[in-house]
């Protein structure tokens, strides 16, 4: 809804709609209505457009989307009437002007802003466009060129920045009365021609340019968006208010919106919106334990262990979040060097960018606290271990913080893969201990993946998620496992690839296909980017590889499964990526380092082909899809079914922010869902049937089999509740 109230000639129609004003229908009755009183009243000669709370609007409610048009009055139909009233209206911008926001701003004469205020057009990040006459108003405000960048990519920007190319036309201090200065404002243009406010009337200044400036957008958002899009159509729409009167642009803007507004990348979108706010109340699966019901304790002073790759990524995280200390703890003189002056240097970098302030920058140079034994770590509140991925190292470390550390503290290890209960157990205190896997850059990515063991108390997990959100993280709480979520769905995808360049496909041809869907780049790639001798010290713990093979051992297979050594012979051949003298499943060459097909790896694959008398077939791009992103979805139901995950928008949020799944997809359940439940249980079983050494990841999950057998094609919303109802009738 929206309040309305008249001080000294000025009407005041506040949004009032906790917790972010968003443009419900209630609400744009509410703002219409408020407006006809204003108008009707001859007391009032000027009106003000505020929000009630902590933000101005943002936008229009995205959980109103499937109905939201039906009601009048939609929101381009509401911001065409503002404008052409015949009293000045001033909107009084605090906290947040977003989407259909900024869009009612923009159909104001007038802006004004607190400092401290952000404005975007952020539609195309939910798959659709600014449709309240955003691509059509902003150009003839700011020009085409600047216009392409607010809206084809979504950021936020700073009401000075706005300001500056002419959004806003008063910056007010952050701490100044909004409200009260906005009204000061709307007095002192009483009286003053709108022939000049009224947006949609203005010329668009940059239009004899419209063609160059489209091309070079439309070659930023080819390389950015990864098969989104939206961004695109985005583009056009912009265009048009170059080419075409305000009332024509308007109706191509129409099409643009119909186009994308309930397309399968926009709910994959919206679905991601709410995905990454709902991740926010965990649980722990059939305890009823939950964020709402366990407090965190109070963190002060963390520790971390280990300063190597993601040691000093995760300090940086803690310092950004204003942990004001922070003991780091490394044995090797070389990396505690290497390490504290990593850290500084980032730190420089943000300062030197504007990011922090040179009083921050120092206030977290302060914080770190170098320490040389474990009795310095005795009233830490939170410790978290980073050290060599070995499970003996990690068990002589949580030995002697549950010797030292206070028995509150929380003792945290980063382990990718090995067991938290097996690290528990060496502490007097079990309950106490805790996962927290981080990725790498530590200090660059969003997602945090916490493993809850056995005996993790509530209190314990709900400080890890707690700091894991203090650090502005994705942060998904998970069961204790092999892999966790993330590795251990992600590790089929690199076998069954491997499976395929066996069978005919090759890695450009592979690589291809999975950045066609949206991948930033395909999975031999990341290998070489991230080092092939990964995988294979991985392998080598399991006695996978092929040089452990005793002579005569068949070569593809490994303890009964099938298995590929491809990737053995290309890190025993010295190959392990970008790091080897740019030699991987690539060549890298020259000083962009181009990434170019290399036929010494080709040979490698095609003698091995020879060798074991595989005859190349052809395999298709559907083919490829299926096999390399399908057993991962059937891992996600087997993840489901046991309780490791609590729903499936907690295993999209951990491929989408840990393994850049693209999210205009929503992630592999959502994709699943898009896709129907039948077909992919259909290609599950046909695999699974097909395979000569039976693949355990194509092994249905039974899962997903009820699911289809009980359900049919359930949506996403209702699978974990189906499937606890028919466990339960089952017992
Ligand atoms: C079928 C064809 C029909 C075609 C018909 C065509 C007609 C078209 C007519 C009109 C088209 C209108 C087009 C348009 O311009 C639409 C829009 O405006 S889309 C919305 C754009 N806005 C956004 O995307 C903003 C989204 N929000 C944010 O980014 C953040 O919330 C924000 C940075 C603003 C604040 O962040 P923070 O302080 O961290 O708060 P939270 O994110 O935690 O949010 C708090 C709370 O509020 C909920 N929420 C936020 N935004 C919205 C929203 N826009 N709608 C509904 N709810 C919203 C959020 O989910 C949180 O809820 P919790 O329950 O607390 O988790
Ligand atoms: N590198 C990656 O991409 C990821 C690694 N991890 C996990 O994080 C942990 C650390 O991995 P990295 O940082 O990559 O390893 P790293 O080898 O880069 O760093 C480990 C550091 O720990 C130090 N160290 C070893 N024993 C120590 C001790 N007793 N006390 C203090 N310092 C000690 C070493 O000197 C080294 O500097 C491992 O468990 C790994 O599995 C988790 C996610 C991603």
């Amino acid at each position: 809804m929206a309040n309305y109230s008249v001080r000294n000639q000025v009407a005041i129609i506040s949004l009032c709609s906790p917790p972010v004003n968003a443009l419900s229908s209630d609400v744009r009755r509410g703002i219409l209505d408020s407006l006809k009183k204003a108008e009707q009243d001859v007391k009032v000669a000027a009106i003000v457009i505020c929000g009630e709370g902590r933000t101005f609007c943002v936008g229009a409610d995205i959980t109103e989307f499937k109905s939201e048009f039906k009601t009048f009055p939609n929101l381009f139909e509401l911001v065409d009437i503002l404008e052409s009233s015949p009293k000045p209206i001033v909107a009084a911008i605090h906290g947040h002007a977003f989407g259909g926001g900024l869009e009612v701003a923009l159909a104001c004469h007038y802006r004004v802003a607190l400092s401290s205020a952000k404005l975007a057009l952020p539609e195309v990040k939910l798959g659709i466009l600014p449709g309240a006459g955003g691509t059509q108003r902003l150009p003839r405000l700011i020009g085409i060129d600047s216009s392409m960048q607010w809206i084809a990519f979504g950021d936020e920007y700073s009401a000075q920045i706005a300001a500056n190319i002419g959004i806003i036309d008063r910056i007010f201090p952050s701490n100044a009365d909004i409200l009260e200065s906005a009204v000061q404002y709307a007095q002192s243009i009483i009286g003053k021609s709108l022939i000049n406010r009224r947006v949609s009337k203005l010329p668009v200044k940059d239009a004899s340019k419209v063609s160059h400036i489209m091309e070079k957008y439309k070659q930023i958002v080819g390389k950015k968006s990864r098969g989104a899009i939206a961004p695109m159509v985005c583009l056009e729409a912009i265009k048009h208010a170059a080419l075409l009167p305000y009332v024509e642009g308007m109706k191509k803007e129409r099409m643009g919106i119909e186009a994308l507004m309930g397309s399968d990348q926009s709910k994959s979108l919206i679905y991601m919106f709410f995905a990454e706010r709902q991740v926010r109340n965990w649980t722990i699966p059939g305890t009823g334990i939950n964020s709402k019901n366990t407090k965190p304790i109070k963190v002060e002073k963390v520790a971390v262990i280990g300063l190597g790759t993601m040691g000093r990524g995760i300090v940086l995280s803690l310092l950004k979040a204003g942990i004001k200390h922070v003991s780091v703890m490394e044995l090797n003189k070389t990396a505690r060097e290497n390490g504290l002056l990593f850290i500084k240097n980032i730190l420089e970098g943000y300062a030197a960018r504007g990011t922090i302030s040179e009083t921050q920058k120092r206030s977290m140079v302060d914080a770190l606290k170098p320490v040389s034994n474990f009795e310095m770590l005795k009233d830490t509140d939170l410790v978290i271990e980073a050290v060599f991925e070995s499970m003996s190292i990690k068990k002589d470390i949580f030995a002697k913080l549950g010797q030292v550390c206070k028995p509150s503290a929380v003792l945290a290890t980063n382990t990718s893969a090995l067991d938290v209960d097996e690290i528990a157990m060496v502490t007097p205190k079990p309950k106490q201990v805790v996962g927290m896997h981080f990725f790498a850059p530590a200090h660059v990515m969003k997602l945090l993946e916490n493993v809850r063991g056995s005996k993790s108390s509530p209190q314990v997990i709900a400080t890890a998620m707690n700091m894991g959100q203090r650090m502005g993280k994705v942060t998904v709480l998970v069961g204790n496992c092999h892999g966790f979520v993330g590795n251990r769905m992600f590790r089929h995808y690199t076998v069954e690839t491997d499976f395929m360049l066996e069978e005919g496909a090759y890695p450009e041809q592979v690589d291809t296909v999975l950045k066609k869907f949206g991948f930033a780049m395909g999975r031999y790639q990341v290998g070489d980017l991230s080092g092939n001798d990964i995988g294979y010290r991985m392998r080598t713990k399991f006695e996978m590889t092929n040089k452990q093979q005793p002579p005569g051992a068949p070569e593809r297979e490994r303890h009964g499964v099938r298995y590929c050594p491809l990737a053995d012979f290309l890190v025993e051949s010295g190959r392990l990526g970008y790091k080897s003298d740019g030699k991987g499943w690539f060549r890298y060459l020259g000083k962009n380092r181009e990434l170019t097909v290399d036929n010494e790896v080709t040979s490698m694959i095609d003698s091995y082909r020879r060798r074991n008398k595989i005859v190349p077939r052809k395999i298709n791009g559907e083919e490829i899809i299926e096999r390399a992103l399908y057993p991962l979805i059937n891992e996600g139901f087997k993840i489901l079914e046991e309780g490791i995950a609590s729903n499936p928008m907690e295993i999209d949020l951990i491929l989408v922010h840990g393994y850049a799944w693209p999210r205009h997809t929503g992630g592999p359940m959502f994709y699943a869902h898009l896709i129907g439940l039948p077909k992919i249980l259909r290609v599950i079983e046909r695999h699974w049937n097909n395979a000569g050494l039976r693949e355990p990841h194509w092994e249905p999950s039974k899962m997903l089999v009820r699911l289809v057998k009980n359900h049919g094609n359930p949506d996403i919303m209702s699978w974990t509740t189906l499937e606890r109802e028919t466990v339960r009738s089952a017992l």
